[in-house]
C-alpha cells in the first residue's frame, strides 16, 4: 500500500481527507468528502460500498477518477475495512467510460492530469490489499470495464448490456497496462482478438471468456456480490492480501516504472487530430441520439 500512496502522492492525487464522518459506531459514511461517489463502510461486516454516482452515465471525468482513487486509498488504510464493493446508482449503467466531453479538445496540461488520474484510479483499485468486487448492473464500456477488471471478482446483470474494451473502435490504441489486465483475466488469444477488434460483449459471452465471473438477474447482482464478499473476507486477511500482492505486484511495478512513458504515448495519440476528430464525431452522434 505504501507503493499506492507514493504513486498517488506523486500524481498529486492524494490529499488529506477527513478520516470519516461518523453516523454511528457500526456504520460510517465518507460521502461528505465526495462529489461523485457515495462511500459507506459497515463497520460490523467490514465491507464498504463505493457507489459511482455521476449522472447521467457515470462517465469518468478527471475529478471523479481522483475521488475513486482517494476513496479506495482511504478504505485501504481503514482497519475496519476488509472489502470494497463497487457499484453504480445509475440504473442500467455501471460506467460509460472516460468522459469524452473532457477529452475533446483537451489542453495538454489538463490531459496529463486526466491520464494520471486514470492511472491512479486503476492502480489504487488493482493494488489494494482489501478484497474488491464489482456489481455490474448495466453497461460497462472502455474505462467502465477497466474499473471492473481491476477488482478481484465481477458479477454482471443479465440483460441487453455490454462490457468490453472498445477503444480500437474509437480509434484509440490500446496501452500496455490495460492490455495486461485484460490478458491476465481472459487470456492471450481472447486478448488478441477482442482488443484488436475493440469488441464489446453481452453478459453471457463476457462470462464465457472470463471477463466476468458470474451473470445473474439484475435484482440479484448486488446481493450475489455481497454473498461472495462475505466468504472472501472470512479468509485471514494477511495471507490473502499477501497472496494478492504476489500475483499483482509485477503488473503494479510495471505500471509504476512505465507510467511516464504511457502518459507520453497516450498524450501523443489522444490529442492527435484523427483521434480528436473521432471523439468529436462520437459526441455528435450521442447528442443526436439523445435528442431523438
Ligand atoms: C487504452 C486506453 C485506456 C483507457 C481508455 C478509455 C477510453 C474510454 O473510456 S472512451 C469512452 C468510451 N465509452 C463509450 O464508448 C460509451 C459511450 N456511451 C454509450 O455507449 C451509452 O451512453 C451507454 C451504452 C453507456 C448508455 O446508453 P443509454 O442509451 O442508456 O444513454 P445515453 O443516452 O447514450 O447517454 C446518457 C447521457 O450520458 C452521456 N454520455 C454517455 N457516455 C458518455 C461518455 N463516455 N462521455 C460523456 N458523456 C457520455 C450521453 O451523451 C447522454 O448525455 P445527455 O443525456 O446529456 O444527452
Amino acid at each position: 500500500m505504501a507503493c499506492i500512496q507514493k504513486t498517488l502522492r506523486g500524481l498529486g492525487v492524494l490529499r488529506q481527507l477527513p478520516r470519516e464522518s461518523t453516523v454511528n459506531q457500526t456504520y460510517c459514511r465518507y460521502a461528505s468528502s465526495y462529489k461523485y461517489l457515495q462511500v459507506d463502510l459497515d463497520k460490523k461486516t467490514k465491507v464498504a460500498h463505493l457507489t459511482l454516482a455521476r449522472k447521467p452515465a457515470n462517465s469518468l471525468n478527471c475529478d471523479m477518477m481522483k475521488e475513486i482513487a482517494m476513496a479506495t486509498n482511504e478504505l485501504d488504510q481503514d482497519r475496519d475495512c476488509k472489502g470494497i464493493i463497487i457499484n453504480s446508482c445509475v440504473p442500467n449503467i455501471f460506467s460509460a467510460g472516460l468522459d469524452l466531453t473532457e477529452l475533446y479538445q483537451a489542453k495538454e496540461l489538463f490531459f496529463q492530469d486526466f491520464w494520471r488520474s486514470l492511472q491512479a484510479m486503476f492502480s489504487t483499485i488493482y493494488g489494494t490489499k482489501v478484497v474488491t468486487m464489482a456489481a455490474i448492473e448495466g453497461h460497462a464500456p472502455a474505462a467502465g470495464c477497466i474499473i471492473a477488471l481491476a477488482t478481484d471478482y465481477r458479477v454482471m446483470s443479465e440483460g441487453k448490456f455490454n462490457i468490453g474494451l472498445n477503444e480500437s473502435m474509437l480509434g484509440i490504441p490500446m496501452n500496455f497496462w490495460v492490455k495486461d489486465a485484460f490478458i491476465a483475466t481472459c487470456g492471450q488469444r481472447e486478448g488478441e482478438r477482442a482488443l484488436q477488434l475493440g469488441q464489446m460483449f453481452i453478459p453471457s459471452t463476457a462470462l464465457q471468456i472470463g471477463l466476468v465471473d458470474e451473470v445473474v438477474p439484475q435484482e440479484l447482482t448486488l446481493p450475489t456480490v455481497q454473498k461472495h464478499m462475505k466468504q472472501w473476507v472470512k479468509v485471514p486477511g494477511g495471507a490473502r492480501g499477501l497472496t494478492k500482492s504476489l500475483i499483482r505486484q509485477q503488473a503494479m511495478d510495471n505500471l509504476k516504472a512505465k507510467a511516464d512513458e504511457d502518459l507520453l504515448i497516450m498524450t501523443r495519440h489522444m490529442l492527435s487530430q484523427p483521434i480528436q476528430n473521432t471523439i468529436g464525431a462520437y459526441l455528435e452522434n450521442m447528442t443526436k441520439k439523445s435528442k431523438r
